[in-house]
């Protein structure tokens, strides 16, 4: 006798929800048997769809009893925060090409802009018109046209509308876009606000990224505000995986000079002061720019900046396989 097809007499909705999680289904002797990789899932999630699952089998006339077997094969998902001391070093820019070279590199990705205050990565990912949709009062990430799903504060305000929270709601407000719907992501990269203040510190604990990537421009300035956000993520015991200098000199689009603006090679003497690996460095260039104000990242394309990217995504690959 052929088995019942249990998956397609699911309600629709609960079939959906359970995409790509039921490993086999099977009613032996009136007993349903339901494998379910649950990876990814907190433990509320998974007693719902236990319950839910019981609730829509259990009327069946050939099935007694429903035993839901809960596995976990993939691997948890990690975050990895993306922070800098100060705003515009070019954090927002490296978080978005950095999950995109992540994701190329074959990598489950999900993008979170935590910079409430000035989200900026609807612009670099092109998604300014989606709007996320909620499911069971969580949010559904938006998907980029770069394999890359992404919620940013950004998706839910009017555009040009001032977000001007304080600490506790914004931390709120951080909590709906970290604890969404990121189904079979296993990596979320994590753009966090600049700065050290109150509500990074509460992001780290609440939420414990496996490890942080901090950026700086060469400037002595944003160095030593470098410095200080890796003591907030001493505090917060999040590991700094490495530091990555941005704007580390101009290559000019014309004749294809490089000049040092801001100097060079300061970041990387400051990682080696510090003790912590140096992920690599990224160069001024008006591409970067350009590519983040029209929603192309390098990262995506096959240019020299591109290999920049991935070399770093490379390198956080290699600190993830490690730190598993
Ligand atoms: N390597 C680069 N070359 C040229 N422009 C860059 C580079 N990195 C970033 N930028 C540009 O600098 C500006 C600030 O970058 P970005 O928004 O990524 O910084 P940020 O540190 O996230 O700032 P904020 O904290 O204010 O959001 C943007 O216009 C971005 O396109």
């Amino acid at each position: 006798m052929a088995e019942p097809d249990i998956v397609a007499s699911l309600p629709e909705a609960l079939a959906a929800s359970l995409e790509g999680r039921i490993q086999s289904a099977r009613i032996v002797k009136g007993r349903a048997m339901i494998v379910l990789d649950v990876a990814g899932l907190d433990t509320d999630e998974r007693a719902r769809i236990e319950a839910d699952l019981k609730a829509a089998l259990s009327p069946r006339a050939d099935v007694d009893e429903v035993r839901v077997i809960q596995t976990a094969q993939r691997t948890a998902r990690r975050i990895i925060a993306v922070g800098s001391g100060k705003g515009g070093v070019g954090k927002s820019t490296l978080a978005a090409n950095l999950a995109i070279a992540l994701k190329r590199a074959g990598h489950k990705v999900g993008l979170v802009d935590a910079d409430i205050y000035g989200p900026s990565q609807p612009l670099i990912l092109d998604t300014r018109d989606a709007k996320p949709e909620a499911r069971d009062s969580k949010l559904i990430p938006v998907e980029s046209r770069f394999g890359v799903p992404v919620l940013s504060m950004g998706h839910l305000a009017k555009p040009g509308q001032a977000i001007a929270w304080r600490g506790p709601m914004a931390g709120n407000a951080l909590s709906q876009l970290i604890d969404a719907h990121w189904g079979e992501t296993d990596i979320l990269i994590v753009d966090l606000p600049p700065g050290t203040g109150d509500v990074q510190l509460t992001m780290l604990q609440k939420f414990k990224p496996a490890g942080a990537v901090l950026v700086s421009t060469p400037q002595d300035l944003a160095l030593i505000d470098a410095v200080r956000a890796g003591h907030l993520f001493d505090q917060a015991s999040v590991p700094v995986i490495g530091l990555v200098e941005n704007m580390a000199g101009y290559v000019c689009p014309h004749c294809g000079e490089v000049s040092d603006p801001f100097g060079a090679g300061g970041v990387e003497a400051a990682a080696t002061k510090l003790d912590l690996p140096f992920l690599g460095r990224i160069p001024l260039a008006l591409e970067i720019r350009e590519g983040g104000d029209a929603g192309d990242p390098p990262a995506a394309g096959d240019g020299i900046h591109a290999k920049s990217f991935a070399a770093i995504a490379e390198k956080l690959s290699r600190w993830l396989a490690a730190n598993g």
